[in-house]
């Protein structure tokens, strides 16, 4: 395991690599959704086979990467997912991005499609939400801070039987520490991206990934945004939220790998 951090324009950037450090090695990225850290894939990561070089980081303001004043672009979300990937000499990767990490996956894919070899859309899509519920979130985080949304959003994020067992506590916490202006700067990013267009002119291999109780990216707007680039698979998981990878790691897991091996990332 190797941690360092990415410097770009100024905003340090922290990275993690797991598994085999060698840039020659089958690749997988991952990005995590707002509110959260590198941590949601921790379970995940651990049920993955061996083999495999992977590579995850926390986006700005999340995390232990910096959180410089917002409001961010997603121009520069994408950006930073970039240079990570440059700093990880790394090329042909399959990049599983999960909610808003899902948008910087497309954003990627559309401005660097040699970094990006195959895609997983997990419980994202090419917009989500509008404008107002956007706004609506930043004024209140602004306003009261973070504890006066945790409840709305947990409840967004995990099945009703996960959010009633003591489980739900680590993420809870993990939301509860996210930086205020690091979390309005991302819902500003989300607030201004449709990647409706551009995700339609998408040509490689990817998975939709959707969760049956997901009250942020319900299955068919998930299913809307892969059903964009032809050929496209979907999976949709049962009893679990917006965190499949959090909620039920193993089958998550399962899936990773099954689409890794049609995409030449396992041998
Ligand atoms: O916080 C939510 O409502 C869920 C979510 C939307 C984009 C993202 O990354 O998380």
């Amino acid at each position: 395991m190797r941690e360092f951090a990415v410097d770009r324009a100024g905003v340090k950037l922290a990275v993690r690599i797991d598994g085999a450090d060698d840039p020659a090695a089958p690749t997988i990225v991952f990005a995590h959704a707002l509110g959260t850290s590198m941590r949601i894939w921790d379970q995940t990561i651990a049920d993955l086979p061996d083999g495999l070089r992977i590579v995850r980081f926390d986006l700005r303001g999340h995390g232990q990467s910096d959180a410089p004043d917002g409001p961010y672009a997603m121009g520069a979300l994408v950006a930073d997912a970039e240079a990570i990937c440059d700093a990880a000499k790394m090329r042909d990767a399959l990049f599983v991005g999960l909610s808003v990490g899902g948008m910087i996956g497309q954003g990627l894919a559309i401005k660097r499609l040699d970094l990006v070899r195959a895609l997983v859309l997990s419980n994202t899509a090419a917009k989500i939400g509008n404008a107002q519920l956007w706004q609506d979130r930043i004024a209140i985080v602004k306003r009261d801070g973070m504890p006066a949304l945790a409840d709305a959003v947990l409840a967004r994020w995990f099945s009703p039987a996960f959010l009633a067992s003591p489980d739900v506590t680590p993420w809870r916490e993990m939301l509860l520490a996210t930086d205020p202006e690091g979390y309005t700067g991302v819902c500003a990013a989300i607030a201004g991206t449709d990647f409706y267009t551009p995700t339609s002119g998408l040509r490689l291999p990817t998975l939709g990934i959707a969760g049956s109780e997901d009250r942020a990216t319900p299955p068919d707007l998930v299913r809307e945004t892969v059903d964009l680039i032809p050929g496209s698979e979907f999976r949709l998981m049962r009893k679990t939220g917006h965190l499949p990878c959090v909620e039920h790691p193993s089958e998550y897991a399962a899936i990773l790998t099954s689409f890794a091996e049609k995409t030449g990332h396992l041998r």
